[in-house]
């Protein structure tokens, strides 16, 4: 059966400065270019060889892919992008310092914010000047999915009917696919992968750059899951 490999972006400029980003279109910090073409070099170490490739509509995540596609000698395949895989929308939470939001709101409220499945952050208007609504990237979605804030269940309900339409059908056709995309997004799909539980999911992390390799049966049950370790 074919393989997936999963990568969250290397480090983004707002990972370096301890923001809250979701949304926000950052760029990849100097660490994180680094972390990018290593994550390309375990791939062309360990053969993976793909045939499609999926991200986000955001920069640090699309650069990511890009670096580690050519360190590994495929930035030639197919590559699709979409919102779906875009990270969870962190609402007005966007662009605050992580730790002076612990300091303001307590560390507990921050966790809950940050790795609960189903409690939503304080919530962006259409009307504000940061709303995605404005940006021309998402002209062609209906207003009304336009997110002003996201929990990661509202996460994997959107980033799974991309799953179901796309990367599904490829797996099962053979393909190997990677996808680089984000901290949430990331664990809202392994959470359906894997069949996490709404409990559990709060202690899974991504590293940025860690490359996630899974194999499955021809039902995609996972029969194995490797980390390429930075
Ligand atoms: O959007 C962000 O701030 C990060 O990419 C992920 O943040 P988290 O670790 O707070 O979920």
């Amino acid at each position: 059966m074919a393989k997936l490999v999963l990568i969250r972006h290397g480090q983004s400029e707002w990972n370096l400065s301890n923001q809250f980003t979701g949304w926000v279109d950052v760029n990849l910090s100097e660490q994180g270019v680094e972390e990018a073409k290593a994550a390309g070099r375990k791939l062309k170490e360990a053969g993976l060889q793909f045939d499609q490739a999926y991200t986000s509509v955001l920069t640090r995540a699309i650069k990511t892919l890009h670096f580690a596609l050519e360190e590994s000698d495929q930035l030639w395949i197919p590559e699709t992008k979409t919102w779906r895989l875009n990270e969870r929308h962190y609402g007005a939470l966007q662009g605050q310092n992580k730790a002076e939001a612990a300091e303001k709101w307590g560390d507990d409220q921050v966790h809950i914010w940050r790795r609960s499945y189903d409690v939503l952050p304080p919530l962006l208007s259409a009307d504000d000047e940061g709303s995605a609504a404005k940006d021309r990237r998402y002209a062609n979605l209906d207003p009304r999915i336009i997110p002003g804030g996201e929990n990661l269940k509202i996460t994997l309900e959107r980033v799974i009917p991309f799953w179901e339409d796309h990367i599904a059908p490829d797996l099962l056709d053979g393909k190997n696919v990677i996808i680089a995309a984000h901290g949430n997004s990331l664990r809202a799909l392994t959470k359906y992968i894997e069949n996490i539980s709404d409990e559990d999911i709060i202690n899974l992390e991504m590293a940025t750059g860690e490359p996630v390799v899974y194999d499955f049966d021809d039902k995609l049950n996972v029969t194995n899951k490797t980390k390429l370790g930075k």
